[in-house]
């Protein structure tokens, strides 16, 4: 079943001098449920911008994106703002946790926002803290916390409300690499045992081979695509070597490792 169907995006910037950028040039991608799939290409390739537009945060130019059977590219404002509460779930570089708050009720705040009654949002954060290995953080404040942790709560939150798609934008970005590596771990555990179906941003090659599907896109275009198989090490040298054709910046090859 295709959960998210892109078709045909352009995305064009316009500045005030009225020269314009197509940032996203017919682009289409598909993902089935299940699947988990990284987008990389060299700064400024465009990545942000097809992001925040397959999570309705921006609108295209043109085309057309439809989640869960639904074209968001067609639902007025208020009413794509209670599809995204409900059928996507945010995971960010910064991880957005909120500090006045203990990392328990970080994670139960879409159910609250979504009026779940107290016991079903108690049950729901035990299963998902054991799920991603947090259990023992639950009453923990923020500041208390590792990136590693902090980063897991994050994912715990964009799940705990069972949403069709999980976005994640660079969530490896601000984490040493023993957190990354529980992180992407915990995307992967997710994907495998549970079929959540997650969409991840990344510079990060070493990120990017724990996904299932890698989208290279460049100049706004797709670029090529790379399906992992069964040994992780071998779909990051592959990674590598697409980057290193792609051509990129410093940053793209900041955090090698296997
Ligand atoms: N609001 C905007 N107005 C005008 N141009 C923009 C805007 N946002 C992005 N761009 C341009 O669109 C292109 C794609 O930008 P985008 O941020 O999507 O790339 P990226 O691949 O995410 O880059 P990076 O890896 O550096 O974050 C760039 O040339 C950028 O300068």
């Amino acid at each position: 079943m295709t959960i998210l169907s892109a078709n045909n995006l352009v995305k064009i910037y316009g500045s005030k001098k009225g020269i314009q950028y197509k940032a996203i040039d017919h682009f289409s991608l598909n993902i089935e449920q299940g699947e988990f799939v990284g987008i990389m290409g060299p700064s400024g390739s465009g990545k942000t911008t097809l992001l925040h537009l397959l999570s309705t945060i921006d609108k295209p130019s043109s085309g057309h994106i439809s989640i869960n059977g639904q074209d968001v590219t067609s639902l007025k404002k208020h009413k794509l703002a209670m599809f995204r509460r409900k059928e996507m779930g945010f995971v960010f570089q910064d991880f957005n946790l909120l500090d006045s708050l203990t990392i328990g009720e970080n994670i139960m705040l879409p159910l609250t926002l979504n009026g779940v009654s107290v016991r079903e949002m108690e049950n729901r954060l035990v299963q998902v803290v054991k799920q991603l290995n947090i259990d023992t953080l639950i009453q923990k404040r923020v500041y208390e916390v590792s990136g590693g942790q902090l980063q897991r709560a994050a994912i715990a939150r964009a799940i705990i409300h069972e949403p069709s798609i999980i976005f994640a934008d660079e969530p490896t970005g601000n984490l040493d690499s023993k957190a990354s590596l529980q992180v992407m771990d915990a995307f992967h555990r997710l994907h495998q045992e549970q079929k959540t179906t997650t969409l991840m941003v990344t510079h990060d090659p070493f990120a990017a081979s724990f996904c299932q599907r890698v989208v290279f896109i460049k100049d706004g275009k797709l670029y090529n695509e790379m399906y992992r198989g069964d040994n992780r090490q071998s779909f990051f040298q592959d990674i590598l070597n697409v980057q290193s054709l792609l051509g990129g910046d410093q940053h793209d090859f900041s955090s090698i490792r296997f």
